[in-house]
C-alpha cells in the first residue's frame, strides 16, 4: 500500500514555514506536523525536569518518553499539551527557541524524536515543517519546499510578531539571535539545515504569505498531489 502523501517545508527561523504550512494544511484539509514545536517542547521539558542541555543520554530518554499531545481547540487552532499543561504559548519565545536549537544538534535527541515525527504521516496527507523534513524525516516526499528569506527580513517579521504579543524586544538583538540560530542549525554535524537536492527553493523576502501559498499550491496541482 502507498504511504500517504507528504509535503515538506524546511527553512530557517522566521522564513514563514509555520504560517504557510498551517494555511496549506487548512486549504488541503491535511494533517500538520510542526516539528520545531517538538524540539521546543523537549527543551521546556528538560528545564522542568532539570535535565542539563548537554546531557545527551538523559535528553534521549526524555525525548522517547515525551508526554506531548497536539490537539485542536474548538476554533480549530492547534494546542500543544506537555504533561497535561498547555504550553502552546510558553514554547514561543527566543530563549526556548535557542535551547531547542542547542539540543537539536545532539544525535540521540534527533533519533529519539524521529519515529514520533514519522507517525504523523496519515491519510489524506501531511504538511511537515522544520529543518530536516525533506532531507531526513520524509526523504521520499513528492514535494519538498525550502523556504527562505534574508536574515534582516526574518528579524523584522519576528520583531513585529513579538511586539504584537507585547514582548520587549529590539530589532538588533533579534537579528543577532536569528544569525546565531542560522549558524547553529546549518553547521551542526547531524541533519543540518539545508535544502534537499530535489527541493524547490522559495525566497520569500519580497513575497507575501498569499504569494508563497499560491506558488506551493500550483506545484501541488502540477504534480496532482491532492485528490
Ligand atoms: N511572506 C511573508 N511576508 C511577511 N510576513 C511573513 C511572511 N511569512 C511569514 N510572515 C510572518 O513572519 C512571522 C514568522 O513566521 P513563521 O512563524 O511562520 O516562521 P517560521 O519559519 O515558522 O519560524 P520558526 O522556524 O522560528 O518557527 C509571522 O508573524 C508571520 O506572520
Ligand atoms: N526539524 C527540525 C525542527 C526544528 N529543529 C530545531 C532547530 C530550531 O532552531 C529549533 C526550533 O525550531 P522552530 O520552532 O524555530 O522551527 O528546533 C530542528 O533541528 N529540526
Amino acid at each position: 500500500m502507498n504511504s500517504p502523501v507528504v509535503i515538506t517545508i524546511d527553512g530557517p527561523s522566521g522564513s514563514g514555514k509555520g504560517t504557510v504550512a498551517g494555511l496549506l494544511a487548512m486549504r488541503l484539509q491535511w494533517l500538520l506536523l510542526d516539528s520545531g514545536a517538538l524540539y521546543r517542547v523537549l527543551a521546556l521539558a528538560a528545564d522542568k525536569h532539570k535535565v542539563p542541555l548537554d546531557n545527551e543520554a538523559a535528553l534521549e530518554v526524555l525525548a522517547v518518553g515525551l508526554d506531548v499531545q497536539f490537539i485542536l481547540d474548538e476554533e480549530g487552532n492547534q494546542r500543544i499539551i506537555l504533561e497535561n499543561v498547555d504550553v502552546t504559548d510558553a514554547i514561543r519565545n527566543e530563549t526556548v527557541g535557542a535551547c531547542a536549537s542547542q539540543i537539536a544538534a545532539l544525535p540521540a535527541v534527533r533519533s529519539g524524536l524521529l519515529r514520533r515525527q514519522q507517525d504523523f504521516r496519515e491519510a489524506p496527507g501531511l504538511i511537515a515543517d522544520g529543518r530536516d523534513m525533506g532531507t531526513v524525516v520524509f526523504a521520499d516526499a513528492p514535494l519538498k519546499v525550502f523556504l527562505t528569506a534574508s536574515a534582516e527580513e526574518r528579524a523584522r517579521r519576528r520583531y513585529l510578531q513579538l511586539k504584537d504579543k507585547g514582548e520587549a524586544v529590539t530589532l538588533t538583538s533579534l537579528l543577532e539571535e536569528i544569525r546565531a540560530r542560522d549558524e547553529r542549525d546549518t553547521s551542526r554535524a547531524i541533519a543540518p539545515l539545508k535544502p534537499a537536492d530535489d527541493a524547490i527553493i522559495l525566497d520569500s523576502t519580497t513575497m507575501t504569505i498569499e504569494q508563497v501559498l499560491e506558488r506551493i499550491l500550483s506545484e501541488v496541482a502540477v504534480r496532482s498531489l491532492a485528490g
